[in-house]
């Protein structure tokens, strides 16, 4: 499993063995001092001379020892870090070309806190396991090991006796292993779900200041929250325990050597010289060992953490293929098409063949899958049955990017990042000159706003496009589609909520968008699409008729019900604004 996150690494796996090596030597000078007490407590119970040279240089030794394992610890851990966070980068980078390539469905089922997470906080802890664990680990456990190899060779007994207390330190941690695994999952759920709820309930500010101030979302909030501090400690509570034994066992590695040591020494079993030298280097390493097991204790978050990486990493993609565009025309067709967001089928076999170069309409009442068709066309699902196709492609066997360079989707709520608009703008063709930006934005009847906004096409978009109206988002969210300049365009109820003044404008913007292309509108108001080359109704996921609008006046129950809806609300506008 951390081969796999380690692969990440890269070209920057050098730089982690480069730390390992560096931490290795320096614990090993590390050593040194301890070894040089040695020779001056044994002489002195040898009642042997110390010279002051020989004092002077175990003593200097011991400096100079000291030193190089803090110069050789920071450039490990320099190493390390460089290793890590590149690491990092190239986890997160790869994260956000997956999720590109993902079903909305599958996004969304994760949910957006869930998401940032992963992105932010759990590719971040894996730092403790780059720039730590491994390392410093391999570094503090590798030269234990070794001095216990020249131990036995000195003096097998006292070497077993300064032992004695690991197996009962590694039950404990072996312990805390199983419990902190076995509860791991609900502590990690209780995270997301926090998460999640969080970014909805920011998100949903405005709502929950008007009409929900101490309301649900605010319990959903609380509760997330307090659920997440129960778990966490009951987590910690099972395992703070077996940590605590744990801890405080596997360094006492002299608590035998000591008493029972002094027994075998007096009686001849052993020589003090032997005992003196194994009690200095298990003081000597018993500072690595609890260093290289203090990150015993994040294992298995880390562990599940990899492992809900690996999930999204391992989560099936949109179909798609290598393959560019090779349609023969702009013809578009639903061949069967059925889809279900998760188990209730939405789109129930719907065939339907649309014309190059013509304006097209979907009808239908709220919820009767117009725009799930129009987000089938762009694939951001993959259809559950069926096939959609374009010039006679099945849109699943060419690339994403192939079938994004066909389309321009203006959709029902348009997403601006928070840059410049010309930037906004920009979007729809990367290599646009600022002339072809402002030409477009032109177009798309910006000109008004873009005078009046101090910075004009330079101001930011601000958070989420925030800083402007829901009709001046659309109208660069047209500019945007004019400069990509699509064969293909997907209209999403595009003027549904606007005042008159600013539908007047969108229609001009949307007329010069449509020009000579193929076009499928999703409108509520017929009146906009009268004059469409075919209309279809959709009635509960199904495709109930199409034709033109007096064809479908003639023939088609449902569009005559719709058309009455659209009059009826047509008068009323009339009425109401007759009476002010
Ligand atoms: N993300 C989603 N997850 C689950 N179900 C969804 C999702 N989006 C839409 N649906 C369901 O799919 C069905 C069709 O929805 P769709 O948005 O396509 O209808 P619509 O005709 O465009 O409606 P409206 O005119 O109100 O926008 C509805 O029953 C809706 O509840």
């Amino acid at each position: 499993m951390f081969k796999k996150v380690f692969e990440y690494a890269g070209e920057y796996k050098a730089y982690t063995y480069r730390a390992i090596v560096y931490i290795l030597l320096g614990i090993a000078f590390s050593i040194i001092p301890y070894f040089c007490v040695y020779k001056i407590v044994n002489a002195l119970l040898q009642n042997q001379e110390i010279t002051m040279p020989y004092l002077t240089a175990l003593i200097g030794t011991a400096l100079i020892s000291l030193l190089l394992y803090a110069v050789l610890n920071v450039k490990g851990l320099q190493q390390s870090h460089i290793a890590a966070y590149n690491t990092l980068k190239n986890l997160r980078i790869s994260l956000q070309g997956k999720l590109e390539k993902l079903p909305l469905g599958t996004i969304e089922e994760v949910g957006t806190g869930s998401i940032k997470k992963m992105f932010i906080d759990d590719i971040e802890t894996l730092e403790l396991l780059l720039a730590h664990a491994i390392p410093e680990g391999i570094g503090n456990l590798c030269v234990p090991v070794v001095i216990y190899i020249v131990l036995f060779a000195v003096d097998w007994k006292l070497a077993l006796l300064s032992m004695a207390t690991l197996p009962l330190g590694i039950l404990a941690m072996a312990i805390m292993f199983a419990i902190g695994n076995k509860d791991m999952n609900h502590y990690y759920m209780a995270a997301q779900k926090m998460n999640n709820t969080i970014i909805e309930y920011v998100n949903g500010m405005e709502v929950v200041k008007v009409f929900n101030r101490d309301g649900e979302s605010y319990e959903k909030y609380e509760n997330s929250v307090t659920n997440y501090r129960d778990f966490t400690l009951a987590w910690f509570k099972a395992c703070w325990p077996w940590m605590a034994i744990y801890s405080s066992l596997i360094p006492c590695i002299a608590f035998l050597t000591l008493p029972v040591g002094a027994y075998l020494v007096l009686q001849g079993y052993s020589t003090l010289s032997n005992l003196v030298l194994v009690l200095c280097l298990t003081f000597a390493i018993g500072g690595p060992i609890l260093h290289a097991l203090s990150f015993a204790g994040k294992f298995p978050q880390l562990i599940y953490k990899i492992e809900e990486l690996e999930k999204m990493m391992g989560a099936a993609p949109l179909k798609q293929s290598e393959e560019g565009f090779h349609g023969k025309d702009y013809t578009i067709d639903f061949h069967q098409v059925s889809f279900a967001y998760k188990e209730e089928e939405v789109i129930h076999q719907i065939s339907l063949h649309i014309n190059p170069g013509t304006m097209n309409a979907f009808v239908g009442e709220s919820g009767s899958g117009k725009s799930t068709l129009a987000k089938l066309l762009v694939h951001f699902y993959d259809v559950g049955q069926g096939s959609v196709s374009i010039g006679g492609q099945n849109i699943a066997e060419m690339s994403i990017e192939a079938l994004g360079d066909q389309i321009s989707y203006v959709s029902q709520e348009q997403f601006l990042f928070n840059m410049s608009l010309l930037e906004n703008i920009r979007l729809g063709k990367k290599n646009a000159t600022d002339a072809e930006v402002l030409e477009a934005a032109h177009k798309a009847q910006c000109d008004e706003f873009l005078n009046r906004i101090e910075g004009g096409i330079m101001a930011m978009a601000g958070d989420s496009g925030k800083q402007l109206s829901g009709g001046e988002r659309q109208r660069i969210s047209l500019a945007r589609a004019i400069l990509k300049d699509a064969p293909i365009i997907v209209l999403d109820e595009a003027t549904a909520f606007m005042d008159p003044e600013n539908e007047e404008k969108m229609n001009q913007a949307i007329a010069e968008v449509i020009k000579d292309k193929t076009v499928i509108v999703i409108a509520h108001r017929l009146h906009s699409i009268v004059n469409a080359d075919c209309i279809f109704v959709l009635k509960n996921g199904r495709l109930d008729a199409s034709g033109t609008h007096q064809e479908l006046l003639e023939e088609s129950g449902e569009y005559n019900k719709l058309w009455k809806i659209a009059e009826t609300s047509a008068n009323w506008h009339v009425s109401t604004g007759g009476e002010q």
